[in-house]
């Protein structure tokens, strides 16, 4: 099956459904990653920080899959953000992985006490005029930071990663995104599901509900709730059966009142991880 694009501002396309990787390394990562790619991921999203691109790499080159069907996106650290020490971080990273260039890169946290996230985007765009990277990208930024970045460098990110589940719908920034063209991807699509940070979203009674009448699972309704909202997610599983259960979510659709039902759980300190951007420095 093939996957439905995203579009971006500048007619960059995108699948609809990624694979997160983080905390997938070793035999065990390559062994989930090469079975996603054999599911029908198309999409891996790792970072620096993950110290699992090489995992990444090697599961690439032992999937049936051709690289360039795949597109693969990693993270600049906080510590790297001078243009000199990020683009030394890209060129690091794709060593890492074995690969000679990356579809999409991140600047992974603002950190905006620090202050230095203009010049790690210079050097993404400097990164992307010498072919390492195709596309570049941000995560966990505000609208005030990316305008920010558009006003320093002319430059306008074509996708932002963030914090977004059915505690923490993200509403505002994601109509900014939409307005910009800019595209929104979901990092913990799942509220990490099984790790018990709150009460799981897969418990949710009212999602649960949801899942019966669909005869689909609740984590599938959630990534239905993401697709339909014009939202990239890219869950995370080690496990081949749920990477399964995951992509399985094209083949049914979620009406008005369901997506507002699922949006009602939302909060405005839903923040799973309590990393809040504008005071969390990551490095
Ligand atoms: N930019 C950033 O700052 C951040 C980026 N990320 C990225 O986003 C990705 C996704 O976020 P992540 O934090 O992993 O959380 P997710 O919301 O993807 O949840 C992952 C957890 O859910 C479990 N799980 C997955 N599918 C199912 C299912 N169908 N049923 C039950 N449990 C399930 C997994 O367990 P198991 O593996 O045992 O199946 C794992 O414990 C990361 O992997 C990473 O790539 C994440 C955090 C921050
Ligand atoms: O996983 C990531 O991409 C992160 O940025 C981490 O901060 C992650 O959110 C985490 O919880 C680390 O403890």
């Amino acid at each position: 099956m093939s996957i439905p694009m995203y579009t971006a501002y500048n007619d960059f396309q995108i699948p609809q459904l990624g694979m997160g990787t983080y905390k997938l390394r070793g035999k065990m990562g390559v062994d989930a990653i090469a079975a996603a790619l054999e599911i029908g991921y198309r999409y891996l999203d790792t970072a620096y920080n993950y110290e699992n691109e090489g995992t990444v790499g090697e599961a690439i080159r032992q999937s049936s899959v051709n690289r360039e069907d795949i597109q693969v996106a990693s993270k600049l650290p906080g510590r790297y953000h001078d243009y000199e020490s990020a683009l030394t971080t890209i060129e690091e990273s794709l060593y890492r992985t074995g690969l000679n260039y990356f579809d999409l890169y991140l600047i992974h946290w603002p950190n905006p006490k620090q202050d230095q996230y203009v010049d790690a985007w210079k050097a993404l765009i400097e990164a992307k005029k010498r072919g390492w990277v195709k596309e570049i990208g941000v995560s966990n930024f505000t609208q005030d930071y990316i305008e920010r970045l558009i006003e320093e460098t002319g430059e306008k990110p074509v996708l932002n990663q963030i914090e977004l589940h059915p505690y923490f719908e993200q509403a505002e920034l994601l109509a900014y995104h939409q307005s910009q063209g800019i595209i929104t991807q979901a990092w913990c699509p799942l509220g990490r599901a099984n790790e018990k940070v709150a009460e799981s979203v897969l418990e949710l009674p009212k999602i649960v509900t949801i899942a019966q009448k669909y005869g689909k699972t609740p984590a599938q309704v959630i990534l239905r709730w993401h697709l339909q909202r014009g939202v990239m997610a890219i869950p995370k599983s080690s496990k081949p059966e749920r990477l399964a259960e995951n992509f399985d979510v094209f083949d049914f659709e979620l009406t008005d009142e369901e997506l507002a039902t699922i949006s009602s759980y939302s909060r405005a300190d839903g923040r799973l991880a309590n990393q809040d951007p504008e005071e969390h420095e990551e490095f």
